[in-house]
């Protein structure tokens, strides 16, 4: 099965052929104009807030600014914090569907980061709520600044670090959430916004 879905991917996907995780990575995923205009267009429209997590006991501001999109029954805790989804907006809208087209896999909800410059970040972490499931697909959608993404193995310590461009999209599925930590570091190299969208699907407890 999971051979199968990997041929399904196609040629112009790189594999990052790394131990215990299933990581694709597609470049030039978006035209650089259309690339260009949702940036501009996601940064404007999409309802962001800086919603604080609990870290070692204290309340603190997550250090980038967030929204949480989806299907009205797609809820789920992330960080401690319960996201109640908004209701697709348009082009986001557009954008999940060509992305399942892509990955020829269904999306119910999606994870929107504002990186508003180079001291903005994400923590190491997996994606491994149990809503997702055992071996969760998701997809990330990068527009603006290239941001540097880390991953670190969880028993075995062994690093990779891939940049992700305007206009890519990145698949992790398979055992990576169960073996690997990813993240984004801050940099002092970017001054200019970053937007990822991470799709998941979501196991909601009504359906
Ligand atoms: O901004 C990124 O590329 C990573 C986002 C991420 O890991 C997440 O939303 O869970
Ligand atoms: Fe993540």
């Amino acid at each position: 099965m999971q051979q199968e879905q990997k041929s399904l991917l196609g040629p112009q996907w790189v594999n990052l052929n790394m131990q215990d995780a299933d990581v694709w990575l597609l470049q030039s995923w978006l035209k650089a104009e259309t690339a260009d205009k949702l940036l501009k267009h996601f940064i404007e429209r999409l309802a962001w807030s800086q919603p604080n997590i609990r870290m070692f006991g204290k309340s603190v501001p997550v250090p980038r600014l967030q929204a949480w999109y989806g299907d009205a029954d797609a809820s789920y805790a992330y960080s401690g914090i319960k996201m109640v989804p908004l209701a697709w907006e348009k082009k986001l809208l557009e954008l999940k569907r060509y992305c399942e087209q892509t990955c020829d896999t269904p999306f119910n909800s999606v994870l929107a980061n504002l990186y508003r410059h180079g001291q903005d970040s994400m923590g190491m972490h997996a994606d491994n709520e149990p809503e997702l499931g055992e071996q969760p697909v998701i997809a990330s959608v990068s527009l603006g600044a290239s941001r540097n993404f880390d991953f670190k193995h969880l028993s075995t310590g062994e690093k990779r670090r891939v940049v992700l461009h305007h206009g890519s999209l990145l698949i992790m599925r398979g055992s990576t959430q169960t073996f690997w930590h990813h993240g984004i570091s801050k940099t002092k190299r970017v001054d200019t916004e970053r937007v990822n969208f991470t799709f998941r699907y979501v196991h909601g407890s009504s359906n």
